[in-house]
């Protein structure tokens, strides 16, 4: 069955990380065989997503928009009131700046973001609060994920005033769809659409991948 594209969707990258395990520089603007991380991610994701909010700190807003200077891509940007509120927080700014009534959610340091995982997330999250990925581990994907903009804001908003940082606590007071990671294979989605570039060893390691 083709996607069905006649609902609009939003797409948000998260990047008002530290980047701590990278090093002293930013991973969002680490250059991977020529393009920075988080371009790889925005120009991916609006093959799929109608418009491009970025979530990020005011002290990166400079480099992550020099980043996108050669793309044809002009996201907004939407930065975090309190930086380091952790990504929960982040995905609370970031949906509250769409105006789309779904949004998919990525994290700025995963490149191979899959086009059509997203589509399929897309799908499975309509008349739902969202559609992710449930791990083999048993974890959830949820920065690679669709979410109702709305219900989800609400509910980073509602875990975060409880103290509860973690990114389920927020999932738990939701409806949200599952599909197992095993399912994807069949769907010719490959498991390096979750791939992240979390350290220096990670994007070495990506780029000659790719130069091969
Ligand atoms: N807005 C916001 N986003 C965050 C925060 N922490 C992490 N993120 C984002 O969430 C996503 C996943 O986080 P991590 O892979 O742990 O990235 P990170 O925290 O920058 O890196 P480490 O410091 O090495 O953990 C990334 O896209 C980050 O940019 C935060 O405190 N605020
Ligand atoms: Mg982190």
């Amino acid at each position: 069955m083709p996607p069905d594209r006649s609902t609009p969707l939003g797409g948000v990258v998260l990047a008002g990380g530290y980047s701590t395990r990278f090093g002293e520089t930013d991973k969002a603007v680490a250059d991977l065989a020529g393009t920075p991380l988080i371009r790889r991610v925005g120009d991916r994701l609006a093959t799929v997503a109608d418009d491009i909010v970025v979530n990020c700190r005011d002290d990166q807003l400079e480099s992550i928009r020099g980043a996108f200077a050669d793309s044809d891509i002009e996201p907004a940007y939407a930065t975090d009131p309190v930086p380091d509120r952790g990504p929960l927080a982040g995905i609370r700014v970031g949906l509250e700046a769409t105006a789309r009534e779904y949004a998919a959610v990525v994290a700025c340091d995963m490149p191979f973001v899959d086009p059509a995982l997203v589509e399929l997330l897309a799908e499975r999250a309509r008349g739902r609060d969202g559609a992710v990925v449930r791990l083999e581990d048993g974890w959830y994907q949820t920065t690679q994920a669709v979410y109702r903009a709305d219900a989800m804001a609400a509910a980073c908003a509602d875990a975060l005033e409880s103290d509860e940082g973690r990114i389920v606590a927020a999932l738990e007071r939701l409806d949200v769809a599952t599909v197992d990671e095993r399912a994807l294979e069949d769907e010719g989605i490959s498991e390096t659409t979750f791939e992240s570039i979390d350290t220096q060893e990670a994007l070495v390691d990506a780029e000659r991948r790719l130069e091969r």
